[in-house]
């Protein structure tokens, strides 16, 4: 079970989800409660083992901006959020990143339709913590995928049960209030997925 933490801005919380097993981390790099900048970003990503792939969060951005920020922090990942055609993947292609899609239920599942290496099937509001339907996507997205929205450690066993997903990511559900991570909860947290996965 694939494990991404998202939204991360402080290094003891990054240095926590590291040592808890997280296999991606992800800083957001547009507007939202945890956006830091492109410099903050790349301080936290200096703290993470090449075997944790460091993730730019993205939504609605152009792809200039998106490959500007992303190297700019020294990043290995974007994930594009929202109705990005084809033609930013196309765009974002060669560059030695990771390509991660995020969409909500009603968009096409099939991981590489836009030539992306990783699907996100997320709420219809990313980054709101609200849980949805999620056994409405069991065996639809084909795949690479990551179950998102509304996970959190008490209820991610039970989203993983219903939807069957590759891998998870949280963000709302490891946090104390919008943009506040918590140690306890970022290990509750990769510890329940680990768990509901065996
Ligand atoms: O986390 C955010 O603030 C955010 C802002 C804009 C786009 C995506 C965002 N986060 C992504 O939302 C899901 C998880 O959301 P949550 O756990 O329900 O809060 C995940 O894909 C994050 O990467």
């Amino acid at each position: 079970m694939h494990v991404k933490i998202c939204g991360l801005s402080e290094p003891g919380h990054v240095e926590t989800a590291v040592e808890a097993g997280a296999d991606a981390i992800g800083f957001v790099l547009t507007r939202s409660p945890r956006r830091v900048t492109p410099e903050r970003a790349a301080e936290l990503a200096a703290l993470v083992p090449d075997h944790v792939l460091t993730v730019g969060v993205f939504r609605g951005e152009d792809p200039a901006e998106v490959r500007a920020a992303t190297l700019a922090a020294g990043l290995r990942a974007v994930q594009l959020h929202g109705h990005h055609p084809h033609a930013d993947f196309t765009a974002l292609k060669g560059l030695g990143l990771t390509l991660v899609r995020a969409v909500d239920a009603e968009a096409d599942l099939r991981c590489g339709a836009y030539d992306e290496d990783l699907l996100i099937v997320d709420a219809p509001r990313p980054g709101s913590g609200e849980p949805w339907d999620w056994a409405a996507v069991r065996g639809r997205p084909s795949g690479r995928w990551l179950l998102a929205g509304g996970l959190d450690p008490a209820n991610v066993a039970t989203a993983i049960e219903a939807a069957r997903p590759w891998g998870v990511d949280v963000s709302s559900g490891v946090e104390v209030a919008p943009g506040v991570k918590d140690s306890g909860l970022i290990r509750a947290f990769v510890a329940a997925a680990r768990g509901a996965a065996r």
